[in-house]
């Protein structure tokens, strides 16, 4: 068992500043999947906190007709399964501000969103800074865009949200960029990706800048490999129809995996202001090498297909592993090993650097005893393994570990959703994607859309996926299992 240390606690916990300007948000797909576990819950978590602003709407879209009282009972609901149950009377007070504009939105037929919006804007007596929400599949962002356009809901002062993934292929990636441009500067559109968002995430770098114990080190020099590993225990549920066409690269390991090779990769950037950690992070993607389809395995979990809504023959992968090169001077010859899958034997959100064996007589100590793990899951910790001496009278090597608890620094910390919702209304764009950030992450991903792409090894459920997957990783193995 490692001994365990916690981070002191801060007297002085970070407040948000609360958001002036009256505003409504959109939610398209108001009704879907991340809406209910995420985004409507990190509203309220806003609205709890004092942090919308006083003049503030929440405007639900989708394609069927929903009252405001069955949003409300809906986001009610959502609060209650993914959250928790909110107050009576705080949730009213809530409620008054939510509405739904049922119908769709498309460029022919905008549904009852026009409406909506311009009742609300005569109630207040002025425009509002519309933020657009798409909460929706991918193949929706296009005709979603278009019809804002064609509406003219692209105000200067409005915003739009996009989930990933923002397209699924250097083509679809600029032909979609190209069109959201169209409708908006760059300075309004925020891509989301969660990930960036967690606050044990943005630790891979503010200690490496903050802690020579860890700065020095950061390098080729000092490192054999970083292992960057998410698996999961859970299926793919009822997100079939989403998941059976987009599978795990897309999914996770071009998005959220890469973004975090990119916090770990970084160049430190000229200040810790938002544009400049932005800069950084999505520079070094540029550098990163596209990936080899022969260091790539893809596999599908034994049951896949006995999911409900997964076509009887599908190739899908619900687990990606790869070894990813990134040509910086720091890193040149560190394999970055990227895993990720569904219905694994854990779950788990790790980032390991592992280091050189020492110089000298203990040149042989393994891996496992001579690493800095992060966890990004819900405050984060940072894990410390090292050699010690084991007592008794010879100089022998034993493993010990410390793990720093990051939950005492963080009482109270945001959910990623909330945290960028509010960057959102802020206008704090630093923990999004940029247009040119991405079209390197597609560039490195694009050998896996050609004839090369390795084939799916089939899995066992609760498993670490594909065997071979082990030799990627060289003589280490996966920190955390096979
Ligand atoms: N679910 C999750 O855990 C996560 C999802 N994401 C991303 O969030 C986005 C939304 O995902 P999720 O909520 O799971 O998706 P859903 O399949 O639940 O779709 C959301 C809503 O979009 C509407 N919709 C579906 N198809 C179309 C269409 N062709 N045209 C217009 N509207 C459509 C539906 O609403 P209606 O029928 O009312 O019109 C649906 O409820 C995706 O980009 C996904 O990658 C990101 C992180 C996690
Ligand atoms: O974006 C996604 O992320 C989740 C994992 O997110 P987390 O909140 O557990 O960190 C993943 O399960 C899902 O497939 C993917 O779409």
């Amino acid at each position: 068992m490692p001994d365990s240390a916690n981070a002191q606690q801060s007297d002085d916990v970070q407040q948000p500043d609360p958001i002036d300007d009256p505003t409504a948000i959109i939610l398209y797909g108001g009704t879907g999947d991340l809406a209910k576990r995420m985004v409507l819950p990190a509203i309220y978590e806003l609205f709890t906190r004092g942090l919308l602003p006083d003049q503030f709407r929440l405007i639900g879209n989708g394609r069927g007709d929903v009252s405001a009282e069955e949003f409300a009972k809906h986001i009610r609901d959502s609060l209650t399964e993914f959250s928790s149950a909110p107050d009576d009377d705080e949730f009213a007070e809530f409620a008054k501000n939510v509405s739904f504009a049922g119908g769709g939105f498309r460029e022919d037929d905008p549904g009852t969103l026009l409406d909506a919006i311009k009742q609300l804007e005569e109630e207040l007596g002025h425009k509002v800074q519309l933020v657009h929400y798409l909460s929706l599949p991918p193949v929706a962002f296009e005709p979603t865009t278009k019809a804002i356009k064609a509406h003219g809901l692209n105000y200067d002062t409005a915003k739009a949200v996009y989930e990933k993934p923002y397209g699924t292929s250097l083509e679809s990636f600029h032909a979609l960029d190209d069109l959201v441009h169209s409708a908006f500067d760059e300075e309004q559109i925020y891509r989301i990706d969660h990930f960036l968002g967690k606050e044990a995430t943005q630790n891979l770098y503010l200690t490496r800048f903050a802690n020579r114990l860890f700065g020095d080190v950061w390098n080729r020099r000092h490192i054999a490999q970083v292992q960057i590993d998410v698996p999961e225990t859970l299926d793919i549920a009822d997100r079939a129809d989403f998941y059976d066409a987009t599978g795990a690269m897309l999914d996770m390991l071009a998005t959220h995996l890469f973004q975090v090779a990119a916090e770990v990769a970084l160049e430190p950037p000229l200040s810790m202001d938002p544009e400049d950690v932005q800069a950084a992070r999505e520079s070094v993607i540029a550098a990163f090498r596209p990936l080899d389809p022969k260091e790539v395995v893809l596999g599908q979990y034994a049951s896949y297909l006995d999911t409900e809504g997964v076509e009887k023959d599908s190739k899908t992968e619900t687990f990606a592993a790869a070894r990813l090169w990134i040509d910086t001077d720091r890193w040149r010859g560190v394999p970055f090993l990227l895993r990720t899958g569904k219905m694994m034997k854990e779950s788990a959100q790790k980032v390991s650097l592992i280091f050189k064996p020492s110089d000298g007589p203990l040149d042989h100590i393994h891996p496992d005893a001579n690493a800095i793990v992060f966890d990004l899951k819900g405050n984060g910790a940072i894990d410390i393994r090292l050699t010690v001496k084991k007592p008794g009278p010879d100089p022998l090597p034993a493993e010990s570990a410390t793990s720093l608890s990051l939950a005492n620094v963080a009482p109270g910390s945001m959910a990623p959703y909330t945290s960028l919702i509010h960057d959102v209304l802020s206008g704090n764009r630093m923990l999004f994607t940029s247009s040119t950030g991405l079209e390197s992450a597609f560039q490195a991903f694009q050998p896996m859309l050609t004839d090369a792409r390795p084939q799916v090894e089939i899995y066992d459920d609760h498993s670490w996926g594909p065997p071979s997957a082990k030799e990627l990783t060289g003589p280490c193995g996966w920190l955390l299992g096979d």
